[in-house]
């Protein structure tokens, strides 16, 4: 499987995108605005989109994918995400106000977009291919996700705070070679850390205190405006892992 960061960041303005992963041709792990910089035909070769959660800035692409491509493919889009997230797309974007009911469009039978509920601990196989569903703790319903065929893992821990569920099932992964997690937000502003569920550098630091594997450690959605605070903040860790920032466009093979 390849993995390639179309958006990794918490924000906007100058070459930033937001979060986005695009597995193998067919597949996103959220919809964020880096998804706008695929050409129209890598557009309409997703399959399937695996949503963490329904903040904007992970699903705000969603809309215009299934309305750009929707009436040219042959099988429905289909969404992958917790029952409550897809709950609230339904009511909230979905819901002919915001955006049109691509679920119903052009008829229930042969819709241009289908919805798929996943469960924390479950696994989606698609081929070869696995998608496991990981716990995670932010202000609104959360998944994290892991990918292999087989081999390696990569694991994306989605928008978090500390979870200890999430550190849990970390550990469990068998050989776990990447893994991406989130710092938000620079550790003086670590009460809004707080509120929005997020983690700070020094929260970041207290997870990979506590992972008992060796994964190459990969930051993203950094906030734009702290995003040197951050890099330097999250590299001062003192522990056994090594953090690196996550870059837009790199890849991962597994
Ligand atoms: N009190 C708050 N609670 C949650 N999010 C907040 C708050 N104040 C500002 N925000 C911002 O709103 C953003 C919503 O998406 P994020 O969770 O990525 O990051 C959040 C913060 O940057």
């Amino acid at each position: 499987m390849k993995v390639r960061v179309l958006g990794c960041s918490g924000g906007i303005g100058g070459g930033a995108r937001t979060t986005s992963l695009l597995v193998d041709e067919d597949i996103l792990l959220d919809c964020g605005t880096g998804v706008g910089d695929l050409a129209f035909e890598e557009l309409l070769r997703i399959d399937h989109v695996f949503l963490t959660h329904s903040h904007l800035d992970h699903i705000a692409l969603l809309p215009m994918l299934v309305d750009t491509v929707g009436d040219l493919r042959e099988q429905p889009l289909i969404v992958h995400a917790a029952e409550d997230t897809l709950r609230i797309l339904r009511a909230h974007i979905f819901n002919w106000l915001v955006w049109p009911d691509f679920t119903v469009i052009p008829d229930r039978i042969r819709p241009m977009l289908r919805m798929q509920p996943v469960e924390v601990g479950g696994i989606v196989h698609l081929g070869a291919r696995r998608i496991q569903v990981l716990p995670a703790l932010h202000s609104v319903p959360a998944v994290g996700y892991c990918l292999d065929c087989g081999g390696d893992k990569l694991a994306f821990s989605g928008d978090t705070t500390v979870c200890d569920k999430q550190v849990e099932a970390l550990n469990g992964l068998e050989r776990l070679r990447y893994l991406l997690i989130e710092a938000a937000l620079p550790d003086e502003h670590q009460g809004l850390a707080h509120a929005a569920r997020h983690l700070s550098p020094s929260m970041l630091h207290s997870v990979l205190d506590r992972l008992t594997g060796d994964p190459e450690i990969f930051v993203t959605h950094f906030k734009p405006g702290y995003a040197e605070t951050l890099e330097h903040e999250v590299q001062a860790y003192q522990g056994r892992l090594r953090p690196q920032v996550l870059l837009n466009g790199q890849c991962f093979h597994i």
